[in-house]
């Protein structure tokens, strides 16, 4: 039996279980991934470098994340009969003020993140109910909580300040990011990219189902588009990102919308979904001659470049792009139109790059550096449980 931590990654469309060896938790020993979820969801997974076949979800599985969580780890424990399971680290979507680092699980730290559920109603509940899945299956071993906020907890206060009455920030209603485990990876491996310019201005365009940008300094986060809640923003699969919250009071005030219809409509009926009327997957856009589709991505793209002409402003200029994440690793074509629409600063591609997937996509002749990095949540996640883990059995 190897002793392993398991890790699991709840996204809005995705979920990603993997296994790391305790003591070396370089490279996942094992993979199983769901995609797709909200539509027909399909199942992956890989031992080694190898991927294995694609399958659908069984039907009476597939209704939700949380029933989604008990077949994934079903079928690790089919799949992986020898590893045993000796900790479990999880994505967590917020940790409000309190938690800007990793936290080991305990009954109090639970309560605490239930009560951040309805800041991240899309995200906290299916986190949560992975950690209850484990707890059910594995009572004995210790769990950690590794938060998507936790990156951006040291950006300077202006940056995490909304123009509201003084009283509503210091009761927490602030600008938190999200997608801060992604971009703990990617500033971890920058210099390996860019070498010193990686200690420069950067910014790190985290685009999947939901989809953020991250400005960096210093491989710090400084500034990022996500704001109160994953909401804030880009145009996401199905959020519809920056919003005037006049559009909000119009809703509930002269439409006579409820709080649900209105909260279902920002979260679940909008972004590409919403004003494609076709899917809320880019792939699907992408592949579509309907002119509804293709105002979806003009308008995906050009909400991309207002933010990212925003957090280059704050930083004073760009050293280096990253793209990253399902649409930003996968996608050349919306690569191609974000950097033709950087070549103000001197941004030009490297056709055959880009449509390769290559790590450096910018021409030889571009002045600035443009990447390519797939994310690695799960390593992340895996590595600081065993840190936290391992000082817990030392103290
Ligand atoms: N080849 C592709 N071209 C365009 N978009 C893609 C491609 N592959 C994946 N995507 C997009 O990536 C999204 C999923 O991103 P991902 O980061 O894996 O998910 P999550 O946000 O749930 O963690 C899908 O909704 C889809 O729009
Ligand atoms: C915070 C967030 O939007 O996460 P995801 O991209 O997994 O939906
Ligand atoms: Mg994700």
């Amino acid at each position: 039996m190897t002793d392993v931590v398991l890790v699991v990654n709840t996204g809005s469309s995705s979920i990603k279980v993997a296994t790391y060896a305790l003591v070396d938790p370089e490279e996942p020993l094992w993979k199983g991934e769901i995609d797709g979820i909200g539509r027909t969801p399909t199942y992956e997974s890989r031992s080694g470098k190898a991927p294995g076949p694609q399958q659908a979800v069984p039907s009476e599985f597939a209704r939700g994340h949380r029933s989604l969580i008990h077949w994934l780890l079903e079928r690790l424990r089919q799949e992986q009969p020898t590893l045993k399971v000796a900790a479990a680290g999880h994505r967590v979507v917020h940790g409000g003020r309190r938690f800007s680092a990793p936290a080991l699980v305990t009954e109090t730290v639970l309560e605490e993140l239930h009560g951040l559920s309805a800041l991240a109603p899309s995200h906290q509940p299916h986190n949560l109910a992975g950690i209850q899945a484990v707890a059910d299956t594995w009572p004995e071993i210790p769990q950690v909580a590794c938060f998507d906020t936790a990156f951006h907890r040291s950006q300077p206060r202006v940056a995490q300040l909304f123009a509201l009455p003084r009283w509503l920030s210091d009761e927490g209603v602030l600008r938190y990011g999200f997608h801060g485990l992604s971009y703990e990876y990617i500033a971890s491996v920058l210099p390996d990219y860019l070498g010193t310019r990686a200690e420069g201005r950067i910014v790190v365009a985290h685009l999947g189902h939901g989809a953020s940008l991250c400005a960096l300094r210093d491989r710090h986060s400084i500034a990022t588009s996500m704001g109160f809640t994953a909401l804030d923003g880009l145009v996401m699969g199905k959020r519809c990102g920056a919003l005037d919250p006049g559009v909000v009071l119009h809703l509930l005030r002269d439409r006579g919308m409820s709080m649900q219809q209105v909260d279902a409509l920002l979260s679940h009926e909008s972004g590409l979904l919403g004003v494609s009327g076709i899917s809320d997957d880019m792939r699907d856009l992408l592949e579509s001659d309907d002119p509804h589709a293709r105002e979806a991505i003009e308008l995906f793209v050009y909400r991309a470049l207002s933010q990212l002409g925003a957090l280059v402003a704050q930083l004073g200029g760009l050293d280096g792009l990253v793209f990253t994440a399902g649409i930003g690793e996968h996608s050349p074509e919306i690569r191609r139109r974000l950097v033709a629409g950087l070549a103000w600063l001197g941004a030009s591609l490297d056709p055959a790059a880009n449509a390769a997937g290559a790590s450096c996509i910018s021409s030889p002749t571009s002045a600035l550096p443009v990447h390519v990095i797939a994310t690695d949540e799960e390593g992340v996640i895996a590595r600081h449980t065993c840190r936290l883990t391992q000082a817990m059995t030392l103290s």
